[in-house]
Order: C-alpha cells, then structure tokens, then sequence
C-alpha cells in the first residue's frame, strides 16, 4: 500500500482588507476582518515520480493547481494530491489557501520533512501571494475565530473570537481573486474605502464588511440583489471577498438567502489546518 497523509484546513471568508506591501512575499499581505469557517478543504497526498493536481467538487474534477504546484517544487517534493472540498471555488471562501495549508500540513508529514506549523504557512503563504489568489487568508486560516489581522504575512498580529452563531452564505459565481488584486483602479479603491478598526461583534463585523463592500463599488448587480433582500428584512449582510457571493448573519438570514441559491450554513472554526491520518 502506498503511503497516504490526509489533512484539512478551514477556509475563510474576508469581509475587508487593505493591501500592505512589503519587501519580499513573507511581508506583503493584507490587514482587514474575516471569519474562519468550519468548511474547508480535505487533501490527500502520497508521493508520485512527478506532481500531478486533482481538484475535487461534488460530481466534478478538475486537473492542476499553480499555486500548490509551486509549492511542492519550492519544498523540492513530487507528489500525486487530491483535493476536495464541499463550497464553490473562486467564490470568496479563501479555498486557495485552505487547499495550499491543507497539502503543506499532509506533505510535510508525508516526507517528514520536520517543518514547524509556522514554517508550512509561511511556505503556503508564498505560493499565495505570488500567485495573487489571496493575501490574508493563509494567516487567517492559521487558526480559527473571527479574525481581525492588523499586520502582514503569518506573523501580524491577530485577535481572534469564537461566536457559536452560524453564518449563511450563497454564491452567484466566481470572481478569480487575480483579476481585482492586478487592477490598480480597484485596489485604490479597497484601500479608500477600508474601515480602520477591528469588529466587536458578528453583526459589527457584518457592518464594517457591508460599509467596506460599498464604498470600494467592489458589489456586482447580482450581490446588489442579495443585499437589497437582506436590508428590506433587516439581517445584517455583506460581499464574500472577493466573489460574487453573500454572507449574512443572525435571524431570517438563511431564509432570505434561500431565496436566491444555495445556502451554506457556516460554523466559525475553532481551529486551523490539522493532520487528519497518514497510511499505513
Ligand atoms: N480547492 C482547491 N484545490 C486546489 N487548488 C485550488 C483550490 N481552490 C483554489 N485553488 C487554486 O487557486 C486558484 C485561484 O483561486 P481563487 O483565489 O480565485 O479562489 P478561492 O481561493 O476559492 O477564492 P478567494 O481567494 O476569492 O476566496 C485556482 O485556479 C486554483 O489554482
Ligand atoms: C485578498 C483576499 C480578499 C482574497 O480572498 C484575502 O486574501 C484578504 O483578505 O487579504
């Protein structure tokens, strides 16, 4: 039997951010809010003579990941990964990361390559930013919580909290998170409109996002519509950054959700990427 590591890690959605440039891929990153949720994505890896990608959902799969790809050959490793994992891609779940923390955690005891946790989210971290498809989220996802992130790269600061409340969201599609990091229209936008403080609360945090979301004009017609629904029904909601997707909290959100998708109910993480087995 072929020896097989499994690992997880916890996606997360980002409710507002600020670039911050830096000198190299460790200190470039984002400060901003985001909340750890308990769906995530699953990978398995067993070594191979040459990497090869396999990425998952539902009924459907799809071949090659840059961002992992990178990764591996940065740790000097060759390996067949499957991932898998139960939200849409490309919709602002922070599915990149999660996949890149995933594979590096079950890689790292795979070929036993003695890396610390840090060292395997700084490593995931790289791949991230090189790659534009995220900038916070690696750090997020360390752990879990309703993150707030006020410095850059893995080693910021981060105050976390734990609600028991779920959040609900719906996706209308994808946003690839390459295309508005690269725009410098949009991200002198996002940088205007950033709320600079941390949230107290769910709904406070579901408000700063929502304040966030409309002042960098980030919100497409179809979110329009989702967060038109939630404030005629008073239920605090805001864009899943960056896709084209809605997250909303606290009464009558997964109703008013339902109207417009599938929801998926979300719990806050209580914990980051973890080992889940290596076989035999
Ligand atoms: N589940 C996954 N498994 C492997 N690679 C993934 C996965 N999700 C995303 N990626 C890689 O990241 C690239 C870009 O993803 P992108 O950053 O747009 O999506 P995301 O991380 O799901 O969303 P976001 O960053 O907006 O929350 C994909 O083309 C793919 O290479
Ligand atoms: C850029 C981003 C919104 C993409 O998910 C996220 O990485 C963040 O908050 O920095």
């Amino acid at each position: 039997m072929v020896r097989t590591a499994v690992a997880f890690s916890p996606g997360h959605i980002s409710g507002y951010f600020k670039r911050v440039e830096g000198s190299d891929p460790a200190t470039i990153g984002s400060v901003g809010a985001g909340v750890v949720i308990s769906e995530g994505v699953r990978s398995t890896v067993e070594p191979a003579r040459a990497t090869s990608i396999r990425v998952v959902r539902e009924d459907h799969a799809s071949a090659g990941s840059p961002p992992i790809e990178y990764a591996l050959e940065r740790l000097g490793v060759t390996a067949r990964v499957t991932t898998e994992c139960r939200l849409p891609i490309g919709a602002g779940f922070g599915l990149s990361a999660a996949a890149l923390l995933a594979t590096l955690t079950a890689v790292n005891h795979l070929f036993d390559l003695g890396l610390s946790t840090e060292e395997v989210a700084a490593h995931a971290h790289e791949a991230e930013v090189l790659h534009r498809t995220g900038l916070g989220d690696v750090a997020a996802s360390q752990a879990g919580g309703v993150v707030c992130r006020t410095g850059a790269g893995i080693h910021a600061e981060i105050t976390r909290f734990y609600p028991d409340d779920p959040l609900y969201a719906v996706s209308l599609g994808p946003l690839p998170t390459a295309s508005v990091l690269s725009s410098p229209g949009a991200m002198a936008r996002i940088a205007a409109a950033y709320p600079d403080r941390c949230p107290r609360d769910l709904p406070d945090f579901c408000h700063l996002s929502r304040g966030f979301a409309e002042e960098s004009e980030l919100v497409a017609p179809e979110v329009r519509r989702v967060l038109d629904a939630c404030d005629t029904e008073r239920v605090p909601a805001s864009m899943t950054m960056l896709g084209n997707g809605v997250f909303a909290a606290g009464r009558g959100a997964e109703q008013v959700l339902s109207l417009f998708g599938e929801v998926y109910t979300l719990r806050v993480a209580r914990r980051g990427a973890y080992l889940i087995e290596v076989r035999p």
